[in-house]
């Protein structure tokens, strides 16, 4: 079966295939800052991202997703509530038809229009697939999008959307500074958690970053533009490419800040 998000194949109907779609620590999550508890013990986050790990840019049907490179320690997340070394693989968004909806968290159940999620894998496991395996092998750091002033730096990724509108389509996507995606102050919530697609496999240390970044209604319009489909296989906008909040199902959800 293939999954996705309409009424036949989308996130009610993944159970079916993937059990672990109901499981005990799955994403995304409400969060709600008033239940959050304060962790002094959380480091700050130590995020290195080289821009030359960058490869290409693709559409998988499911969003758009920036790969890197990961054989070295070059783009590289440390600390925050992780031990050890995990690698950052690739990036991708979540949004929706509208601006009132698209992102998978959500903040005392309001909704942003887009999330960003940066995936990164245990160095302690031989490759990302061993480590999407094990409930310590991946890292994901998710950022809010809100409606504001256009964003210069997320830009470049959008620039280079019409190349890759339809599902399969792929292209280069050099030098770019992943970094410049975050907001200035790296304050975040972390929580056990899951994939948010498919396989839902339980390995994800999700860090949610506080602050938001910024992202104009025109530059949401090219997120829009792409297609769930592949060419030739008719019309059909990739929006709303987001899971529903799952229950917390009495996990800790902890705060580096007060
Ligand atoms: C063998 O494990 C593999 C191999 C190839 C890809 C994937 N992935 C599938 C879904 C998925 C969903 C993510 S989200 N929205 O929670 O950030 S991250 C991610 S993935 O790890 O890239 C897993
Ligand atoms: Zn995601």
């Amino acid at each position: 079966m293939s999954w996705g998000y309409a009424p036949h194949n989308g996130p009610d109907k993944w159970a079916v295939n993937f059990p672990v779609a109901n499981g005990p620590r799955q994403s995304p999550i409400d969060i709600v800052p008033g239940q959050a508890s304060y962790d002094p013990s959380l480091k700050p986050l130590n995020i290195q991202y080289d821009p030359s790990t960058c490869m290409d840019i693709l559409n998988n049907g499911h969003s758009l997703q920036v790969t890197f490179t990961d054989d070295t320690d070059s783009s590289t997340l440390r600390d925050g509530p992780i031990s050890g070394v995990y690698r950052l693989k690739q990036f991708h968004f979540h949004w929706g038809s509208s601006d009132d909806q698209g992102s998978e968290h959500t903040v005392n159940g309001v909704r942003f229009p887009c999330e960003l999620h940066l995936v990164h894998w245990n160095t302690k496991y031989p490759s990302f697939g061993d480590a999407a395996k094990e409930p310590d092998g991946l890292a994901v750091v998710g950022v809010f999008l809100r409606i504001g002033a256009a964003n210069p730096r997320l830009q470049k990724v959008l620039d280079s959307l019409e190349s890759i509108k339809n599902k399969g389509s792929q292209s280069t996507f050099g030098d770019f500074d992943s970094r410049t995606l975050l907001p200035p102050s790296l304050e975040f919530w972390t929580y056990d958690g899951s994939l948010t697609t498919p396989l839902g496999k339980e390995s994800v240390t999700w860090i949610v970053l506080k602050r938001p970044i910024s992202v104009s209604p025109a530059q949401m319009e090219m997120f829009r533009s792409l297609q769930f489909c592949a060419e030739g296989e008719g019309v059909w906008d990739m929006v709303d490419n987001f899971r529903p909040t799952q229950p917390l199902k009495g996990r800790l959800l902890r705060a580096n800040f007060k």
